[in-house]
């Protein structure tokens, strides 16, 4: 049978989720949150999907990108990148700093293109899996494991947004001291069963979330444990909090900010660092890895430029030692998908990935993807294995539409001026 799979249309579709009042080192989540859903559509009426940042930076390059793609085939991953190149980036959306309100590293034109690609090629895997019956793990050479372990993506929390703004209220309750944190990764563990934990840090002062980390100790012996404070600590500090933790933590994620920071902890203390904000582009592992910065790098699909550079970037960390794992960022069921594929081929993946899907209420999928014992199974069915529900697709692009502008940007810090007014992102290193 001859199949066509030449892509004939491309949907791009920005929707607003729901997003629970996590706290993070620069403010609090907006009640909701951007993402780009991604659709090709081949001349055999086959359509797959991806998703990414919906940010309006990531928009005005995704809708030239998709322009350029109709006539070409979804086979065609390579060229998808060339595609890339040809779509001009507006520099005053790069300033080259760090990118503070994703808290996902350094900014630039090349980043932000890869971030637009990653969507494509994985709905163009999605296309293509399901034209030739094949699952996307099988078509990035199979699956090493048939789950994929997660951990629990612990937060600060409020009980409710601030402010009394519209919002979706969520069940998981405040969680902004040891006991709370201890409460909140044991409803986690009840409800997904995961045993391995991240704090997201760089909220309180350190001796609070050491305190919180202690507390997650002793409610959970022997299991892996993480704090991520986003770069908000200096060298010294890093040092004092990796000291006080030591006999607990998997590893620390980016205690200070910056490769030569990083560089400077690792030199002082054996607990493992872990970064997805100092590694995240191919261009920044030589320094890093020549300087033993990191010992753990977190790879995601979204900006790392989709399914294939993150087993890139798998075998980069294995040949020298280091290890990997994955990092997330609000994301739906299309990126968990996603994740889980790579995930499955990936060879040595000792750590648990990070997802914030447990946060997501919303989604776009017929089925919600599930987790049991903390892992996802790897669907076997052809592409993602996910079913995207249109009506509800429509239903949360209606809410952008309907948007006034103000939540079509991730702004964490003008999200906490609703609570405190004179609020502004702190610089760093906070503490
Ligand atoms: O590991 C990380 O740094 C993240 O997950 C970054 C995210 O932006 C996280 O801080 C968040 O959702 O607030
Ligand atoms: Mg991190």
């Amino acid at each position: 049978m001859t199949r066509n799979m030449t892509i004939t249309e491309v949907r791009l579709t920005p929707i607003l989720v729901a997003d629970p009042p996590l706290l993070n080192t620069q403010g609090v989540h907006q009640p909701y949150t951007p993402r780009l859903i991604v659709e090709v559509v081949t001349a055999d009426g086959i359509s797959g999907f991806g998703e990414t940042y919906g940010d309006g930076k990531y928009l005005e390059l995704a809708r030239p990108f998709a322009d350029r793609l109709v006539g070409r085939q979804v086979t065609d991953l390579n060229g998808l990148f060339t595609v890339a190149d040809e779509v001009a980036v507006d520099a005053a959306r790069v300033d080259n700093q760090v990118d503070v309100g994703g808290l996902r590293g350094v900014q630039t034109a090349d980043k932000l293109r890869l971030s637009v690609v990653s969507a494509f090629e994985v709905a163009c895997l999605d296309a293509l899996g399901k034209a030739l019956g094949l699952p996307v793990h099988a078509l990035l050479g199979g699956k090493v494991r048939d789950a994929v372990e997660y951990s629990a993506y612990l937060f600060y929390k409020w009980a409710d947004h601030p402010g009394g703004v519209a919002c979706e209220k969520d069940d998981w309750g405040a969680a902004v001291d040891p006991a709370g944190v201890v409460e909140q990764a044991r409803r986690f563990t009840e409800r997904y069963g995961f045993t391995s934990f991240k704090l997201k840090g760089g909220v309180f002062p350190p001796d609070e979330e050491i305190a919180a980390v202690r507390a997650l100790a002793e409610a959970f012996p022997g299991h892996p444990l993480r704090l991520d404070p986003n770069g908000a600590w200096s060298v010294e500090t890093s040092l004092k909090v990796a000291d006080a933790l030591s006999d607990v933590l998997e590893y620390l994620e980016d205690p200070a900010l910056g490769t030569a920071a990083m560089a400077d902890v690792s030199l002082r203390t054996d607990v493992p660092l872990a970064t997805n904000m100092c590694v995240t582009t191919f261009a920044e592992i030589k320094e890093a890895f020549a300087r033993d910065a990191v010992q753990v790098v977190l790879s995601d699909h979204h900006y790392w430029g989709g399914l294939r550079n993150t087993q890139q970037l798998a075998a980069v960390c294995r040949t020298f030692g280091v290890g990997v794992s994955m990092h997330s960022n609000t994301h739906l069921g299309i990126s968990l998908a996603a994740m889980t594929h790579v995930a499955s081929t990936v060879p040595d993946l000792h750590h648990a990935c990070d997802s914030h899907y447990p946060w997501q209420s919303e989604d776009v999928l017929t089925r919600r993807l599930a987790f049991e014992g903390g892992k996802v199974a790897v669907s076997d069915a052809p592409g993602l294995g996910v079913e995207v529900d249109r009506a509800r697709l429509e239903f949360l692009h209606r809410r952008w539409l309907d948007d006034d502008g103000s939540l079509r940007d991730r702004d964490d810090a003008a999200a906490m001026r609703v609570a405190d007014p004179g609020w502004v992102a702190p610089a760093v290193p906070r503490w």
